[in-house]
């Protein structure tokens, strides 16, 4: 278990982390999202006493970290894939790990298996690809078969068997009771992956809140339904007391009634239905609509020097893509294109 409690950290202007109080549970993976510069990284790096708090505290298994007598039995992390001596191989990276935390040699050659890297093992980690690197990471972040575990962007860089693989990985930590914290950009498979999140925005906390609650909490969920004798069905819904919005493609959505409700109502007025279905917004849209405020980096829609002939022409231009299901928008432009600080900008 990970405790914070009032977690803070100032860097002379910039507060990173702004009172952070939450609890990193076993037994779940728990994802930990912000936009660009929220202070997940911060508060990864004070957890594991690489970055010391300017207030509050963080305690691992009741304990702050430098009390642990055996860190890395205790905590396994994934912070950064890179920060590695590129001289060395997989394999002697790994020892000199295992040898300086009195972890077994044996643990080196399992891990290595683990992680899919036992073939290239003797290779120098420097001419390995960022797959391949995070992999090492994530091997040296399990050497110590830690009852905690840490990823920060772990999926970065890995190929759709990889990302699979981390995946299920996960679930399976977690699954054996440990502690699993991970913070990912990719919210399609943060989706697949966290039971419960962490969300934060400018350094403070925004929920702490199952991934169910979250995505009910921060989104619409209504019913879309279509129709051939679209104006009986709303005459019928109306004398039902239930209000349905018409889309431009003709479709109708109703918010607040349960689609089995719908269902029984049009086959009770025997009308034909083309389409009954629940909507349930994604995590994506979920997380835009909760975090639009506290975005602070912000990309352009149109190309520097272009003068975008209009919104939908200038996102285009860059390949900028609106979040579906019309969520919230960021304010003044779109996402994926050169990043430019708000400040500035
Ligand atoms: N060593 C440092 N010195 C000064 N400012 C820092 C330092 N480390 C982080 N910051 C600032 O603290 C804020 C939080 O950064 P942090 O890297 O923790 O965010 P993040 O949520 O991990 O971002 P990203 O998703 O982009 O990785 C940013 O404004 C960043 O510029």
């Amino acid at each position: 278990m990970i405790e914070l409690q009032g977690l803070t950290k100032r860097y002379g202007e910039k507060l990173a982390v702004d009172g952070l109080t939450c609890t990193v549970r076993p037994g779940i993976v728990t994802g930990f999202l912000g936009p660009n510069g929220a202070g997940k990284s911060t508060t990864m790096r004070m957890m594991l006493d690489l970055d010391r708090p300017t207030h509050g505290t963080v305690l691992i298994d009741g304990q702050h970290y430098r009390q642990l007598k055996d860190p890395l039995r205790t905590v396994g992390a994934l912070l950064d894939a890179k920060a590695m001596h590129g001289g060395r191989s997989a394999h002697n990276h790994l020892l000199c790990l295992a040898q300086s935390n009195g972890i077994p040699k044996a643990r080196v050659r399992e891990v290595l298996d683990t992680v899919g890297l036992a073939s290239v093992a003797g290779k120098r980690s420097k001419g390995f690809s960022l797959g391949m690197g995070q992999r090492l990471g994530i091997a040296g972040a399990l050497l110590g078969d830690p009852q905690i575990l840490m990823f920060d962007e772990p999926v970065n860089g890995l190929d759709p068997e990889g990302i699979h693989w981390i995946r299920n990985l996960m679930k399976n930590l977690a699954a054996q009771g440990r502690t699993v914290f991970v913070s990912s950009h990719l919210m399609s498979e943060m989706a697949l992956t966290a039971d419960h999140l962490i969300v934060i925005g400018q350094g403070r906390l925004l929920a702490d809140t199952s991934m169910a609650d979250f995505i009910k909490q921060n989104s619409r969920s209504y019913v879309r339904l279509r129709s051939p004798e679209v104006e009986r069905l709303l005459d019928v819904l109306a004398g039902a007391g239930v209000t349905a919005v018409t889309t431009e493609d003709g479709h109708l959505e109703v918010d607040g009634t349960e689609a089995a409700e719908l269902g029984e109502l049009a086959a009770r007025h025997r009308l034909v239905l083309h389409e009954l279905s629940p909507q349930q917004a994604s995590l994506e849209e979920a997380f835009m609509q909760l975090t639009a405020e506290s975005v602070e980096y912000h990309a352009h829609t149109a190309p520097p020097g272009a003068e975008a002939v209009g919104t939908a022409a200038g996102a285009e231009a860059v390949g900028a893509a609106a979040p579906p299901g019309g969520g919230a928008a960021p304010p003044g432009g779109g996402w994926g294109a050169g990043w430019q600080k708000k400040k500035g900008a």
